[in-house]
């Protein structure tokens, strides 16, 4: 990274020209950032700093020569700048802006310069940089001075805080590290704040740029500094603050460093636990806003059908929160209800939503000062489509409250549309903003300016009759101004009052007292009327600023209306069904999986009977649909919660306040630890955090260890899950061993997906059924793909041989693996007999006598074979196993002939 002053320069500073100082000096204090410079047109960087913005930009760089020397510069055009400073951001650079703040034109020497914004990844309020429909949000991570986990249950370890600089939205909540972890997810911010004291595992989680901040801003005083300019402080606890008042101290500084901003209303304090609770690992395991593998859709694309962006923003927070309150579930789930059923509302309502510009956004920039009479056009038109929607709306109960909330604002939308022009211009100083009739001192000085235009426009044709020059022109020029024009054969009939103005080949051009009084008056007339035109705008600017409460809470009816109305279409479209909250059960009758139905050929619809802490085993070869299966009863759960319908006939759910999710090792990749240790920490998490009330969704717990290690934890990760938290639970496993839980425990039941032969080939059926999977599936999928039949026989008896050895840890001393004869016995004797002939075990000692070579041969393959990990194991790679089995089959074999004819 290449920030702050260039090095070069810095070594030259003395010689440097005084605006090539005035660079470094500005440089220098925002040693974090890239600086941009602004020279006429163009923002420059120079030396190093252009080499680097020339790199990320692909500009070209030039020399430029002052008589101290040479300097490499590189510009980038103003009027094109967004796209290059997105360039920038994407390379995590922060960029100094400095724009020069005085007139050029009434600077005495040098302009003065001033940073006037840094931009930054979470903080851009720049429209063109900022995603449309999502937020972009800053968060920040702290401690109280002197905080530690351990810490009494009052004051919790880490504040966390977010700011979505482009709307105002702020928010902040306390919690312990995993608490932390949780929300950074959640928020997926675009950029970090780590105060001093965080342990950087908290934050490993976020994937997003790190901010360094001087820890002065941090400091108890001054965070209570700063947050008392939007918040009373002691609202807050102490992490809490030291959060949120960093956060926004760091806002401040990128937007300029000039007092408050006053668009962030308000600093909301959050408790995570009054929503459903999806981890990290459940936003990423169930696809809700990001999709890893395959189609690329996600649960979100699928039901946003908003029509704007404030709308999408309302409904990717709703699922990205769902709610745990009953009541607040089942009223939006009443007012999709009613959209669902009034179609010709509901499309009237998306109409008009379509009109709808970003009102937040809108009123962020109005409240900073950046709108132009463009931006304030956008506010009246949306506003003018607001008494459509309370129209379309009128007379539905479920939607009384919200129409309340539907204030059309007339007196602004008024005040506006008296105001600016239809069509402004995208200047603001230019004038043609203001419309006639709004100012009386505006309306004046324009009369005196059209008047005059009116007089000179007459003039040629007075001139022409007073002079007899029938060829005689009036013209203007920007340098000379009026002027009348006779061509050099007419000048003896130019009057006395001509004073000559210009000399050209064939004509010379005049002026008269009148005319220069008139040009003098209209010029002044326009140049007055253009600087009143821009104070009467600001002047509006700021009344339509003192609204933002109001406009603020109408952005929040809007946005609700839009979310409830895309909820309804997507029931509508893809026929979803409204689930009845609060049973003691999950029940669904033919779901289907959101997500996988929009891509499948054929859905095959799934019913759910899952009785509040019932543990379901499901099992069924590879590709058979459990991941999606366990999926769909999640994601109906999070719908449902979120306020949406849910893709099934009919639903019967639960409010649970947490979905756990575990997914398969090999379907999560991630960097760092062994794929079987985070396996075992997320496991961790749910054993420790699940609750009655949870649903739990497990895919493969155990299968990055050995079977039979592997087998021991799920299974007594699944008493645990019975016996202590009586979590709703999927577990979806290739260990067969575990079904016959389902005779121990009561609440432990079995499902099974089928595979069947068609046609040569396995064929899915994908629906799920009562009781256990054919433990064999995965040496009929052997057979299926073409292994050898009495390879698949003999695999058929090693598997049956080993299921009835019993569960190898949980099932000691159960009497199932009892005495007698049973082929595993044989085997073991097998293996016994194998380890037990040389001396103690030395294999060196026993290669000599072909018997027991054979045996130690033997027993090392049926080992290897008991171990062959068949939950992992592709079709292909059990036919080369197989194959390798043979083959040491073979060699033993011989070596046993060998023996014996020896
Ligand atoms: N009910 C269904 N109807 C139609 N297609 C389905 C259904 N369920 C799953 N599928 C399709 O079958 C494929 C495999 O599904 P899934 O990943 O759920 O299987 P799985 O049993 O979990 O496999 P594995 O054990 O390998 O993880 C997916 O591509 C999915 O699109």
């Amino acid at each position: 990274m290449v920030t702050g002053a260039p090095a070069t320069m810095l070594d030259r500073r003395e010689e440097l020209t005084p605006m090539l100082a005035q660079y470094v000096d500005v440089a220098e204090r925002y040693d974090d950032a890239i600086v941009l410079f602004r020279v006429g047109d163009f923002y420059k960087a120079f030396c190093e700093a252009a080499d680097e913005v020339a790199r990320v930009c692909e500009l070209t760089r030039i020399e430029r020569e002052d008589s101290t020397g040479t300097y490499t510069a590189c510009g980038i055009p103003v009027d094109n700048a967004p796209k290059y400073l997105k360039r920038l951001l994407d390379a995590e650079y922060r960029v100094a802006v400095a724009d020069q703040v005085e007139d050029p034109e009434e600077a005495s020497g040098l302009v003065e310069r001033a940073v006037t914004q840094v931009l930054t990844p979470g903080t851009v309020v720049e429209e063109e940089l900022l995603a449309e429909g999502s937020n972009t949000y800053v968060a920040c991570v702290a401690t109280a001075e002197g905080g530690s986990e351990d810490e009494s249950e009052e004051s919790p370890a880490y504040g966390v805080a977010y700011v979505d600089v482009s709307t105002g939205e702020c928010a902040v909540t306390a919690g312990d590290a995993a608490a932390v972890d949780e929300e950074l997810a959640r928020i997926a911010p675009a950029e970090l704040l780590v105060g001093p004291g965080v342990d950087p595992a908290v934050v490993d989680g976020a994937d997003c740029m790190r901010t360094e901040r001087d820890p002065e801003t941090f400091d108890p005083e001054a965070v209570h500094g700063v947050l008392d300019r939007y918040a009373d402080p002691d609202r807050f606890d102490a992490t809490e603050r030291v959060a949120a008042g960093a956060l926004l101290s760091y806002a401040e500084y990128t937007q300029g460093d000039d007092g408050p901003l006053e668009y962030v209303r308000r600093v909301r304090r959050y408790d995570p636990r009054r929503s459903l609770r999806l981890d990290a690992t459940a936003l990423r395991g169930l696809e809700l806003f990001e999709n890893h593998v395959g189609s690329g859709r996600t649960l979100f694309d699928t039901i946003d059908e908003t029509r704007s962006a404030l709308g999408r923003r309302r409904l990717r927070a709703w699922l990205r929160r769902p709610l745990v309150d009953r009541e607040a579930i089942e009223a939006r789930h009443d007012a999709v209800a009613a959209f669902a059923e009034r179609t010709l509302a509901r499309e009237e309502v998306r109409d008009a939503l379509s009109a709808a510009y970003d009102l937040e956004r809108l009123a962020g920039r109005i409240s900073r000062g950046r709108a132009n009479a463009r931006d304030l056009r956008s506010l009246h038109d949306t506003l003018a489509a607001v008494p459509d929607i309370r129209e379309a709306i009128g007379g539905v109960d479920a939607l009384a409250e919200i129409r309340g909330d539907l204030d059309p604002l007339d007196d602004l939308r008024e005040l506006i549309d008296e105001a600016v022009v239809e069509e402004p211009p995208q200047e603001i100083t230019e004038g043609g903003v203001i419309r006639a009739g709004y100012d009386g001192e505006l309306d004046e000085i324009r009369t005196t300016a059209r008047e005059g235009r009116e007089w000179i426009a007459n003039l040629e044709e007075r001139e022409r009759e007073r002079t007899g020059i029938d060829n005689l022109e009036v013209g203007y020029t920007q340098v000379h101004g009026y002027y009348i024009e006779v061509t050099n054969g007419q000048l003896e009939k130019v009057p006395d009052d001509y004073t000559r103005r210009q000399t050209l080949k064939n004509s010379e051009r005049f002026y008269t007292p009148e005319l220069k009084r008139r040009e003098d008056e209209i010029l002044g007339a326009e140049e007055r009327a253009d600087a009143l035109e821009y104070e009467l705008f600001a002047d509006l600017r700021d009344r339509v600023a003192d609204e933002s409460d109001r406009i603020g809470a109408l952005a929040d009816a809007v946005a609700r209306v839009d979310a409830l109305a895309a909820l309804a279409t997507a029931a509508v479209e893809r026929d979803y069904v409204r689930p009845e909250m609060g049973a003691d059960e999950i029940a669904l009758d033919r779901s289907r999986h959101p997500v996988v139905e929009e891509t499948a050929d054929e859905f095959v619809p799934n019913d759910a009977a899952l009785p509040g802490g019932t543990v379901a085993l499901i099992t069924g070869p590879n590709m058979s649909g459990k991941s999606t299966y366990m999926r769909q009863v999640a994601l109906a759960v999070v719908l449902a919660q979120a306020g949406s319908f849910v893709p099934a006939d009919a639903a019967r759910l639960p409010v649970v306040d947490r979905v756990f999710t575990r997914v398969g090792a090999s379907d999560d990749i991630a960097g760092g630890e062994s794929t079987f240790m985070r396996e075992m920490r997320e496991l961790t998490d749910v054993l420790h955090d699940a609750t009655g009330d949870s649903l739990v969704l497990l895919d493969e717990v155990g299968r990055g260890t050995s079977t039979a290690d592997g087998r021991a934890i799920a299974r007594a990760a699944v008493e645990f899950l019975h016996d202590e938290t009586g979590a709703t639970t999927l577990f979806a496993t290739h260990y067969h061993e575990l079904t016959d839980l389902a005779d121990e425990y009561e609440h432990v039941v079995n499902r099974h997906f089928a595979a069947t032969e068609r046609d040569g080939g396995v064929t899915f059926l994908h629906r799920i059924r009562e009781g256990a999977a054919s433990s064999s599936y995965g040496v009929e999928v052997a057979e299926l793909a073409g292994v050898p039949e009495s390879v698949v026989a003999r695999a058929h008896d090693l598997v049956a041989a080993d299921r009835d050895e019993g569960e190898p840890t949980a099932d000691a001393g159960s009497g199932s693996g009892s005495a007698g004869a049973t082929p595993q016995r044989t085997l073991d004797e097998i293996a016994t007999n194998g380890h037990g002939h040389g001396d103690d075990g030395d294999d060196a000692a026993s290669v000599d006598a072909a018997p027991a070579g054979r045996d130690s041969a033997v027993a090392d393959l049926l080992a290897d074979l008991r171990d062959l990990p068949l939950a992992e194991t592709t079709p292909l790679e059990a036919l080369n196993a197989l194959h390798e089995y043979q083959r040491r089959a073979e060699e033993a074999a011989n070596a046993d002939d060998a023996g014996e004819g020896s």
